[in-house]
């Protein structure tokens, strides 16, 4: 077996992860916008046109000249009427005005809007009343963006006001990353499906939907592939397999210490390990590697342990892959109870987190800390980061969360 790092502090793990993702970073497509929400933006977009294009009302009522009104009641002549749609080239001149509407551009010689609630018409004449100021209710050709701007950066992650801004500008298509095909394994003799009778010993599988669900909710994609059993050749093969076809291979369960633990050494054998075991609670045995043409992550079996190692290893390699650049969302807040952790590795807590008194926000850590509680997860919203070493956090320390509701 060849020699890889082992019990490595967090942020070491994850330098590993993000650097071998950037070392393997997955092509890229032009999609239809409609098909571009959620995913990495490839190349900057800079603005073919300015937003807006043209001078145009902002409210619904009568575009004139400034001058022209006296303060108090002035009267206009209504020249004509500028709906919003194709521009008719009309002109007010002094004493002039034009009915106008919402988005409809500007006629020449207008630099004011008297909202229609201020006006009142007679005939061919407007009379306007109340105070509206110099250029009020309008709005400005280029005063959101100016042509040629830099709208977009690439490894910016496509929400839906970043696509819609995509479309304000004309684009009908977009350059992303590639998503990375993720195949999902469990593991162990002793699961079953749900749906099925338990003989004694046995529990049932509970990790492919919460691995699943945690994927999709990520915009993926992701296979299930049929468990594995505690068979080093049939996890050889299943794994060799998978690793082939896919992007991405993740397993859970069969990567700590045990007798029927084997993904470890067919990794070792037929791939390389990047690294294996992490200075984490949950999570400690996380095993990393390449195997054929995959990146594969081995989470530990533990519910806890593979929802802790899935929201931040499993997120660094599907955003390295893809070039995500912008950061995840990082939130903080005060604890609502102590955290006393005498233990080394750096550890996530299961909490509650809610809007305290005055707005802040504040994180109860729940009692339940086995990394088999699952209950304490569904419970929860966030995960609390305890750094590394010792630490004695008093009520109302205020902690780094990983939230995921
Ligand atoms: N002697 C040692 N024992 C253990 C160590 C160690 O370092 N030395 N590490 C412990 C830690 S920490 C964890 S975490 C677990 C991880 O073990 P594995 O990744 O090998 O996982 P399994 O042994 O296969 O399973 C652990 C646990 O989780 C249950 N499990 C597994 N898969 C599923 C699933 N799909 N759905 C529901 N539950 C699942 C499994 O039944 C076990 O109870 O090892 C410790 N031991
Ligand atoms: O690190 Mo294990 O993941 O405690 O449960």
């Amino acid at each position: 077996m060849t020699e890889f790092p082992t019990g490595l502090l967090y942020g070491d793990a994850l330098a590993i992860v993000r650097e071998v993702a950037a070392g393997h970073r997955l092509d890229t497509e032009t999609l239809a916008l409609s098909r571009t929400h959620g995913r990495v933006l490839a190349r900057n977009v800079l603005a073919p046109l300015s937003l807006p294009p043209f001078d145009n009302s902002a409210m619904d009522g009568f575009a004139l000249r400034y001058a022209d009104l006296h303060g108090g009641i002035s009267a206009l002549r209504l020249v004509g009427e500028q709906f919003a749609g194709r521009a008719l080239d009309l002109s007010v001149t002094a004493g002039e005005c034009v009915r106008i509407t919402t988005g409809a551009p500007m006629p020449a010689g207008a630099d004011t809007v008297v909202i229609k609630e201020n006006a009142r018409v007679e005939g061919d004449r407007v009379i306007v009343h109340g105070d509206t100021l110099r250029a009020a209710n309008v709005r400005r050709a280029g005063e959101d963006v100016a042509q040629g701007d830099a709208v977009l950066q690439a490894g910016q992650v496509l929400t839906p006001a970043r696509v819609s801004l995509a479309a304000s500008l004309g684009l009908a298509s977009l350059p992303v990353a590639c998503r990375p095909t993720v195949a999902v394994f469990t593991s162990g003799d002793e699961l079953v499906e749900p749906g099925m009778s338990l003989a004694p010993g046995e529990i049932y599988d509970s990790n492919r939907e919460l691995l699943m669900g945690l994927l999709r909710a990520d915009g993926l994609e992701p296979t299930a592939w049929p468990r594995l059993p505690d068979d080093p050749k049939r996890v050889e093969i299943a794994l060799r397999d998978a690793a082939c076809a896919f992007d991405v291979v993740i397993t859970c369960g069969a990567v700590s210490a045990g007798e029927k633990d084997h993904i470890p050494a067919v990794l070792a054998q037929f791939g390389q390990t990047h690294f294996w075991k992490v200075q984490m609670k949950p999570g400690m045995p996380l095993l990393f590697g390449s195997l054929d043409q995959a990146r594969v992550l081995g989470l530990p079996g533990n519910p806890v342990s593979v929802f802790a190692t899935c929201l931040t290893f499993g997120r660094a390699l599907i955003d390295g892959l893809q070039g995500r650049s912008e950061p995840r969302p990082v939130w903080r807040a005060q604890l609502a109870a102590p955290i006393d952790k005498t233990h080394a590795r750096r550890e996530f807590v299961r909490a509650h987190v809610f809007s305290g008194e005055n707005g802040v926000l504040r994180a109860d850590p729940s009692p339940a800390v086995g990394s088999h509680r699952l209950r304490a997860v569904a419970e929860s919203n966030a995960l609390i980061v305890v750094p590394e070493g010792p630490q004695r956090l008093a009520a109302g320390a205020v902690v780094e969360l990983l939230r995921y509701a």
